[in-house]
């Protein structure tokens, strides 16, 4: 099976899951887009949601797929959030980013009482941190929060370097408008107290660990979709 196969099994699984008057966070990413085409048809069929998109991209698409759109602004309070991620592990913890919206992802999973994750089988591992972590900071004191993020990396015993996504001469720009370093770890031991360091920088706006906001996660692998809670 390819691999877009797999993440549309994924991602038909939890349209499964979404029943009439839910209130939707829709994620980003060609995961997310197949939840978002798939959640198009069934809203033609007559189910009757409502979305916040984490993205301008998924906006757009979400839209084109006639499915109401709201804002947190008027409806705070989500029912449930379906997104894709870069990396799962035993834990449910996510890294998230790689394709630039973890900042309105995370508010967006915050904000639901639930969030499944939809992904194909080679974002499963045991330890985070081979896919690089995205920190989104702002273009202010660009400098000094790279040296400010080196020395968290140092304290924790971390090694890596710190890409600017896009490159310096064209950094790529967030919907939010800010810039993202991608931190080339290898592996993450602790995520939870990298995360905890990285929120504490000034200039960080946010970081691409999701930790403790997936409920589940449906993945799709050869076989077929199989679902993952969290192993603690
Ligand atoms: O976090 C994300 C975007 O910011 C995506 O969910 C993540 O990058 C996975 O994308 P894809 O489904 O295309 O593999």
């Amino acid at each position: 099976m390819m691999s877009e196969d797999m993440k549309r099994l994924a991602a038909e699984r939890a349209v499964a899951d979404v029943t009439s008057g839910m209130k939707l966070g829709i994620g980003t990413g060609s995961t997310a887009e197949h939840f978002v085409r798939a959640l198009g048809a069934r809203v033609r069929e007559g189910l009757q949601v409502i979305g916040v998109p984490t993205s301008e991209r998924t906006r757009a698409l979400a839209e084109a797929e006639g499915i109401p759109l709201t804002t947190l602004e008027e409806t705070p309070a989500l029912d449930l959030t379906v997104d894709g991620a870069d990396e799962i592990d035993p834990a449910l913890s996510l890294i998230k980013g790689g394709g630039g919206a973890h900042l309105r992802e995370k508010i967006v999973a915050a904000a639901s009482t639930r969030m499944i994750v939809i992904a194909d089988s080679s974002k499963c591992v045991e330890t985070l941190g081979k896919f690089p972590l995205p920190i989104e900071v702002v273009p202010f004191g660009l400098g000094a929060t790279r040296i400010a993020i080196g020395k968290v990396f140092a304290d924790l015993g971390l090694s890596g370097d710190l890409r600017m996504r896009g490159g310096a001469e064209h950094p790529f720009v967030t919907d939010g408008g800010h810039y993202i370093l991608d931190a080339h770890l290898g592996a993450i031991p602790d995520p939870q107290a990298l995360a905890a360091a990285l929120v504490a920088v000034p200039g960080v706006v946010e970081h691409g660990l999701f930790i403790g906001l997936a409920a589940k996660a449906y993945v799709a692998g050869p076989d077929g979709v199989f679902e993952m809670t969290a192993r603690a």
